[in-house]
């Protein structure tokens, strides 16, 4: 029997790929580079199955083109807001990404982005590498502390409830928000539900782990940052359109909060002569919350078993089920 054909739109981790190959025909765009859409709505036509990235939007278009092979969509990412799930649903094709495996890397990447951008830490080696260390100096480069803070958190899921348990370490008083409150989580974490304004105002960081969907697209607008402390300093791993980036830098640049850390911008990647690249209360990085080494190799494996799954007509390990 022939093998299913599927196609990998980018270079992916070399055991992913394996497993792929094993059960199907594989083409692959072998590139670090995103395949061009044009090529993409090409090489899907007749396919079984897809593997994608958080890069390639999965809409109407792209199923159209694929045409009625196609039995699955697979991510290598958690996030799934670049697929049309509804759309997938209604053609009866399955959606897969990788929750989970990558929960503790991102957290442990949100808190030292928090620590980095309280602390001032790129600054710092910024002003070394200009010849500006002359002197021990008292208030050169003088953050905020994190521990003993009280840090909010948006989104209690997954990657905020691993964000809270590493800040309890810190000493912090833990509020949060999220669509309902979760005591049968929150307790343990010690971590208290609290309405929007008032994590707004009482906390000194506030952290950014809901996914988005059109309830937090621009959740953090002007009015939220107006309603923040001016010493507080808002972290963002989650996706770069639940934060206004023009109401952010405003907000950064008038003062009304201290400072941001962002590992998600809108667009991505953020153009090198981007104004929020330009403040020294800005720390941008390059959306790598989850890369550590095993961890995207664990993504890809789930993501290549999502897909062998799909295009073998069996449940998903990890399908998708929410369509907002
Ligand atoms: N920077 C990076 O590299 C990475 C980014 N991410 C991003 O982080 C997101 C979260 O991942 P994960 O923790 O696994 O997902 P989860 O689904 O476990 O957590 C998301 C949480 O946010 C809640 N939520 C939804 N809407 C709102 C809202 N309007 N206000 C407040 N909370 C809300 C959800 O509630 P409910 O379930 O009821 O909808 C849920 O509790 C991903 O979707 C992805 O976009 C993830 C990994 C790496
Ligand atoms: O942003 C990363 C993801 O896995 O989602």
């Amino acid at each position: 029997m022939s093998k299913p054909n599927v196609v990998i739109t980018r270079r992916i981790p070399e055991a992913g790929l394996a497993r792929v190959q094993e059960v199907c025909q594989v083409r692959q765009w072998d590139s670090d580079d995103p395949i061009p859409r044009e090529t993409l709505l090409e090489w899907v036509r007749g396919i079984d199955g897809l593997y994608c990235l958080l890069t390639e939007r999965i809409d109407e278009e792209l199923l159209d083109a694929a045409g009625s092979n196609l039995r699955v969509v697979s991510t290598l990412s958690v996030g799934y807001d670049h697929i049309d799930v509804a759309a997938c649903r209604r053609r009866n094709i399955a959606v897969g990404n990788t929750p989970g495996v990558l929960t503790e890397t991102t957290a442990d990447l949100a808190v030292a982005l928090l620590l980095a951008t309280a602390r001032r830490i790129p600054e710092a080696i910024d002003a070394i590498r200009r010849g500006e260390w002359t002197t021990w100096k008292p208030m050169w480069m003088a953050g905020q502390d994190v521990h003993g803070s009280t840090v909010g958190i948006v989104g209690l899921g997954r990657i905020g409830r691993a964000v809270a348990r590493r800040l309890r370490g810190f000493n912090c008083r833990i509020l949060y928000h999220d669509v309902r409150p979760r005591p049968e989580v929150a307790d343990e974490l010690g971590a208290t539900y609290v309405d929007m304004d008032t994590l707004l105002a009482e906390c000194d960081f506030i952290t950014l782990h809901p996914r988005l969907n059109a309830s937090t697209y621009h959740l953090f607008d002007a009015e939220k940052f107006r309603k923040m402390k001016k010493t507080a300093i808002l972290i963002n791993t989650s996706r770069g359109p639940v934060v206004d980036q023009e109401a952010l830098y405003q907000a950064l640049v008038n003062g009304e909060i201290l400072a941001a850390g962002l590992d998600v911008t809108e667009p991505e990647p953020l153009p090198v002569d981007h104004p929020l690249l330009q403040l020294p209360n800005c720390v941008v990085l390059p959306h790598i919350a989850s890369a550590s080494v095993a961890t995207r190799t664990k993504m890809a494996l789930i993501a290549a078993e999502n897909l062998i799954a799909g295009v073998q007509g069996k449940p998903l390990p990890y399908p998708v089920e929410d369509e907002s």
